[in-house]
């Protein structure tokens, strides 16, 4: 026999975090169980557990479980940049591993249909998503993080002739997608601020954009366009990121700036948008990048460098 409190501290382990508490009147016990996104088998396996454990609290008889599918709601956060090549790709990748390693439930939509990356950057290219429901399951990259992307869709080059309302199509399937208890959604953005790009924004309402951009004065004018893009649509800007900063010489180490350096930060002052951090040009982050390793998974300054990125989304999550 077990008392209720020893019960209840039980019921939370077993369904991590899922039940209320329970309430017990007159023999019946009473609790709530969120079974969003658990299957038939699970939810019923989980039922029958706690029913079970329920009945070894004293003076209970019955346990009545009621299920709920009540979800957080799904937050979206769009990785956006004014212009192509900038690292919106590798920055999307990164933060999302680094974003789980925190402990987010996070997903990663591709949205990038011309020239979509993160099959390749997640190391999930040999993998197909299927149907259910008429929803789609993402498939899992890096870290189980569950993904879709349109090159999980399409053969390559294939989207390159579709029109804006066939890719706007497209992406809501990919968005629209059967996402479980993902809690935060990180989509990598078509680069540029073109129609494709505003009615995503419209359409599906992202409750925060961030901003990647290189140091060079061109990126940094597209990427105040971008924020435009974003203010006209009433969705906040969580914060710039400077990719490529400074270029670290694997064989003297001297730092050096090939695009300069802060521009970014300035650019975020102007608007005033946070500055969120800068991430260095660096050999092994393209490496591991293209090697579907994304350099976030695993340990040193640059998985530094994108935690602490990651961690500031933390805090923008708690009151997004
Ligand atoms: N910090 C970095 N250090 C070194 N290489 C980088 C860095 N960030 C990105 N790259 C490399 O630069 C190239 C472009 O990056 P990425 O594809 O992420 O940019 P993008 O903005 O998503 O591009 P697109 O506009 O084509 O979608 C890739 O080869 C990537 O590996």
């Amino acid at each position: 026999m077990t008392d209720l409190a020893d019960f209840t501290a039980r019921l939370s382990a077993l369904t991590e975090g899922r039940a209320s508490v329970p309430r017990v009147k007159d023999g019946v016990m009473t609790l709530v169980l969120d079974v969003a996104g658990l299957g038939p088998a699970q939810r019923e396996g989980l039922a029958a557990a706690i029913r079970e454990g329920g009945l070894t609290v004293p003076g209970v008889n019955e346990v009545r479980v009621v299920e709920t599918a009540e979800r957080k709601p799904l937050r979206i956060l769009a990785i956006a940049s004014g212009k192509g090549g900038v690292g919106k790709s590798t920055l999307s990748a990164n933060l999302a591993v680094a974003l789980h390693r925190l402990g987010v439930k996070v997903g990663l939509v591709d949205a990038d249909i011309y020239g979509p990356s993160q099959a390749k950057l997640m190391g999930s290219e040999d993998k197909k998503p299927v149907a259910q429901d008429k929803k789609l399951v993402p498939v899992t990259g890096v870290a189980d993080i569950p993904m879709l992307s349109m090159a999980h869709l399409v053969e390559p080059g294939k989207a390159l002739a579709w029109r804006g309302p066939m890719a706007g199509n497209a992406l809501g399937q990919l968005i629209d997608a059967d996402w479980g208890d993902t809690e935060l959604l990180v989509v990598d953005m078509p680069p540029g601020t073109g129609d494709i790009q505003l009615s995503m924004v419209q359409k599906h309402k992202p409750a925060g954009a961030l901003i990647v951009s290189t140091p060079q004065d061109l990126a940094l004018i597209d990427a105040t366009r971008a924020v435009s893009l974003f203010d006209q649509a009433g969705v906040p800007i969580v914060g710039v990121v400077e990719n490529m900063a400074g270029y670290a010489c694997p064989h003297c180490g001297e730092v050096s700036d090939p695009f300069g350096q802060g521009g970014a930060e300035h650019v975020a002052g102007d608007l005033s948008a946070p500055f969120l951090g800068r991430i260095p040009l660096a050999i092994d982050i393209r490496r591991r990048s293209d090697a579907g390793d994304p350099p976030a998974a695993g340990e040193g300054a640059h998985a530094d460098a994108f935690m602490a990125i990651a961690r500031k989304l933390t805090d923008w999550l708690k009151t997004a």
